[in-house]
């Protein structure tokens, strides 16, 4: 389980609070959605998590201060956020998978076992054929894909994703709801989002952020009976339909008369 308590984050000479006194319990072995506009604090929670931004406030992970456990967070978790590796060097998908696993190889020597987890990853997540492919040549969706592999190969106990199903196309994006459901029975899983689709397909528990502020912390269900919460961030209406045997949310073009 992750605690935040009254988490605010303020950047650098802008004075701007990209988060404001965030308090939210976030489950464990579930996937969790983090939503909200543009600029409302999304990627800001997930490096608070990750402790890789400054913040006032607490976090805990199993009742232990995450700055109290940087070490041990390192190893445990992953943080994978497509925007910000666009300068990756010249190396192969192999060697960034090999590469990845470093803090858990045995004595931090790289050996056989990584090569193999790292074949078995990308076999389990249909990128085998880019494995001798370089890393800085692929197209959006392969480097989205290769990145979350990186972090899989590490087998984290906690995977912060930032927009993971940016670039995907549709039928990647339905596996990639599945895959993550999948491992979440194993791994606490929190990432960001801008697709409600997405969102309602893939997480168990929601949070909504406005401007900084948590507005929305609760069970997907919870949201699917009130989207009218969607609205009023997004100013604009949203409605649950039903495809197939989920309920999925999804924006709506006009207000509904009457
Ligand atoms: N390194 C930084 N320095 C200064 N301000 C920052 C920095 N990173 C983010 N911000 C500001 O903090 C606020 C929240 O940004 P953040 O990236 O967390 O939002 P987001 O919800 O992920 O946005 P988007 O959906 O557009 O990716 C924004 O106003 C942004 O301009």
């Amino acid at each position: 389980m992750i605690e935040l308590r009254e988490v605010s984050v303020r950047y650098g000479k802008n004075l701007i609070d990209a988060l404001k006194n965030v308090t939210a319990v976030i489950p464990e072995r579930s996937v969790s959605c983090v939503m909200g506009p543009n600029a409302s604090g999304k990627t800001t929670l997930l490096k608070a998590i990750a402790q890789l931004v400054d913040y006032k406030g607490i976090i805990e992970f199993d009742g232990r201060d995450a700055r109290k456990i940087v070490k041990t967070l390192r190893r445990v978790l992953a943080y994978v956020s497509a925007v910000e590796v666009r300068d990756l060097l010249g190396v192969t998908v192999l060697d960034l998978l090999v590469y990845s696993r470093y803090p858990v190889s045995d004595k931090f020597l790289t050996s056989i076992k990584d090569v193999e987890e790292s074949v078995k990853t990308a076999e389990s997540m249909g990128i085998k054929h880019l494995l001798r492919r370089r890393v800085n040549e692929l197209s959006s969706g392969e480097l989205q894909k290769v990145l979350i592999a990186s972090a899989i190969v590490r087998s984290p106990e906690i995977l912060l994703l930032d927009e993971p199903e940016s670039h995907l196309d549709m039928r990647s994006k339905i596996w990639l709801s599945r895959f993550l459901k999948s491992m979440s029975d194993k791994i606490t899983i929190v990432l960001s989002t801008h697709d409600p689709y997405f969102a309602s397909l893939t997480c168990d528990y929601l949070m909504l952020l406005s401007r900084g502020r948590l507005v929305f912390s609760g069970p997907l269900d919870q949201l699917l009976r009130n989207p009218g919460v969607l609205e009023e961030v997004y100013d604009t209406p949203f409605t649950t339909v039903e495809v197939g045997d989920y309920e999925v949310l999804i924006p709506l073009p006009f207000k509904p008369q009457g």
